[in-house]
């Protein structure tokens, strides 16, 4: 039947392949010869109608760089992917990976937690975090160049557990955990195995060293979750009568107190796999996202100064955390983060099950059900078919309402699109407003390029986030 697949689809492009691994060659190799294959693979789309085949190993994958057959897809097709199975035994039934079933009850219950109005409570924890960034920034004020996503990373993930479960981990200030270490650990092993078509199948997996280290690294991050899990039910149980609604008492209610008592009863073992899986999805993406922008304002002085001039506007010089009404009237800067994630999309590939055969309205070709259908969103920001001969120019001003109205509404995707969109998108933004707001008002960024690119799960610069600060 793969030759019925073939015949089905016969109207798309496929890259030159081998015999039974076909296209997978085309994931071989270090991480930035991916990313090169990828851009090659878009581009042999774009000669085409947006759409190319590919097959990996015994499966077919069609691979999206248009924005019409991609709003078909990730509108009907909300099954994740078999690749994403590699993340099972960590992330469990999480809302990231949930089957299609059990992710509609979930996901409505998880909603109302991720709300606007339920985040901006969050908005104290995270000027409180974006101060310490700013403090710990200063040891690189005046000097060269540096990485500076290493320090963006260690405030995002102390906003992140602290809102999530509760948990001060204080990693700005130690860095080095047996906790962050293990989590680090089972990243770096499942990102592997995501690119290595060798290290995919269970059987060969099992006879390298790296299962016996995932499976150890995996049970101490569960471990540590768990026991948060079980504190906070404890608590919980106890204050039950006191506390109603989420400021009661004063005190900002986290994520998984949240979870507790609602219509869907989650077990300790659910809740433990929703956290993991909102700590996971929610963290390195919002400090990406940061990072690549403080890189396009370093290089792009006259956008900062906009910034700079706009944040006077709104905070003054004050050394204050943004408030809601301040984030607000950050227009110009909600301009550049939405360019930033255009051109430097941290989520750079989506990939989702075709359960129902469906029609591609852009490429003119029906999916079998059965296939896989990859959504090249990095492909996509930068295509000129969506985005004019300049796509691959930072213009922030694209994103001015005037200039967008004719835009197709998938053209634009960092958090995907869809009812299985990002469900905490309006939080992330919060945080990377919130926390840019800040370093901009007491520094002053200089960079030269992002440089060459690299895909691992996420879209990183190979010779890291460099830039060069200097106190206002
Ligand atoms: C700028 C930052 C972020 C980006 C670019 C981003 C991107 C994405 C994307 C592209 C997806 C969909 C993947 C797919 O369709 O297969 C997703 C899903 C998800 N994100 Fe985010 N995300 C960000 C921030 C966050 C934050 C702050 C949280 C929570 C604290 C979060 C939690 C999640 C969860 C739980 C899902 C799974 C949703 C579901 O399947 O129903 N994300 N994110």
């Amino acid at each position: 039947s793969s030759w019925k697949l073939d015949k089905l689809t016969a109207k798309l492009p496929v890259p030159p392949g081998l015999p039974i691994i076909g296209n997978a060659m085309l994931f071989i190799g270090n991480t930035e010869n991916i990313l090169k294959n990828l851009e090659n693979i878009a581009s042999l789309a774009m000669r085409h109608e947006g759409a190319v085949k590919l097959w990996l190993g015994p499966k077919l994958y069609i691979a999206i760089g248009n924005a019409e057959d991609a709003q078909v897809v990730l509108e009907n097709c909300l099954e994740k992917d078999s690749v994403y199975r590699f993340l099972r035994p960590w992330l469990g039934q999480g809302l990231f990976i949930a089957p299609l079933g059990l992710w509609k009850i979930h996901r409505r219950e998880l909603l109302p937690v991720f709300h606007n109005k339920a985040v901006e409570e969050y908005l104290p924890i995270i000027s409180e975090q974006a101060d310490v960034l700013v403090k710990n920034l200063a040891e690189q004020s005046g000097k060269g160049e540096f990485d500076v996503l290493r320090y963006i990373t260690a405030c995002t993930l102390d906003i992140v557990f602290e809102t999530s479960m509760g948990e001060r981990m204080d990693v700005q200030h130690s860095p080095d955990t047996p906790y962050l270490r293990a989590r680090h650990t089972v990243m770096t092993i499942l990102n592997k195995r995501f690119f290595k078509v060798w290290l995919q199948p269970d059987l060969l997996f099992n006879l390298t060293p790296y299962a016996k280290q995932q499976k150890e690294n995996i049970e101490l991050t569960h471990k540590f979750t768990d026991d948060v899990v079980k504190n906070r039910r404890l608590q919980y149980e106890t204050n039950q009568n006191k506390e109603t609604n989420q400021q009661s008492g004063g005190r900002i209610k986290t994520v998984l107190e949240m979870l507790f008592g609602r219509e869907v009863d989650f077990t300790d073992e659910q809740l433990r796999e929703h956290i993991d899986s909102i700590t996971i999805a929610g963290n390195d993406t919002t400090a990406l996202v940061i990072a690549y922008t403080l890189i396009l304002l370093g290089i792009h002085q006259d956008a900062q100064e906009k910034v700079f001039q706009e944040q006077q506007c709104i905070i003054q010089n004050s050394k204050r955390g943004a408030t809601k009404e301040d984030l607000l009237c950050m227009n110009y800067l909600e301009r550049v983060i939405k360019e930033s994630m255009r051109l430097y999309t941290v989520v750079p590939i989506i990939a989702r099950k075709v359960d129902k055969e469906i029609y591609l309205p852009h490429s003119k070709v029906t999916l079998p059900a059965g296939v896989g259908a990859v959504v090249g969103s990095f492909a996509i920001h930068r295509s000129v078919n969506e985005w004019g001969d300049n796509a691959n120019e930072f213009d922030p001003d694209r994103f001015l309402p005037e200039r967008s109205v004719d835009r197709h509404p998938a053209a634009f995707i960092p958090f995907s699109y869809g009812s299985r969109n990002c469900i905490g998108r309006y939080f992330g933004m919060i945080i990377i407003k919130s926390i840019i707001s800040s370093i901009i008002r007491t520094y002053k960024i200089e960079a030269n390029e992002v440089g060459p690119l690299k895909v691992e799960v996420l879209l990183f610069p190979i010779k890291g986030h460099q830039i060069k600060i200097t106190k206002r």
